[in-house]
């Protein structure tokens, strides 16, 4: 048995990864490392506490003035929102990264 690899969401968006209703994340260079295919454990950043597994459907590098507002809609919030998130969670960082998942039961 293989330890599944981990990752962190802020726990304000655990309710929209539990719903269906965010579907990617955006990160820096540092979290590009996930495989298509590969399933990660995903817990809260605060607390660390396990919420739900995730299975990484793709990796797609993205630069930050090429979001658009299907990026949003995937995040569920609107572009504005997400740009000034991005500038707050990864300040001066140009190179970005979408992983696409699927929440797995
Ligand atoms: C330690 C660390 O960086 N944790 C992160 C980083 C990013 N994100 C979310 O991904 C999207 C784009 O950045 C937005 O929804 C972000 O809030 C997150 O939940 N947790």
């Amino acid at each position: 048995m293989s330890e599944l690899t981990p990752i962190s969401f802020f726990s304000r968006f655990e309710d929209d990864i539990l719903s269906g209703a965010k579907t990617i994340t955006l990160r820096d260079e540092s979290e590009s490392h996930f495989k298509v295919g590969e399933t990660l454990s995903v817990s809260t950043f605060e607390e660390d506490r396990w919420f739900c597994n995730i299975k990484v459907l793709s990796v797609t590098k993205v630069a930050f003035h090429h979001l658009t507002e299907d990026h949003a809609e995937q995040e569920n919030m609107s572009l504005e929102f997400l740009k000034s998130l991005i500038q707050e969670v990864y300040p001066g960082v140009e190179e970005l990264f979408e992983i696409k998942f699927q929440l797995l039961n």
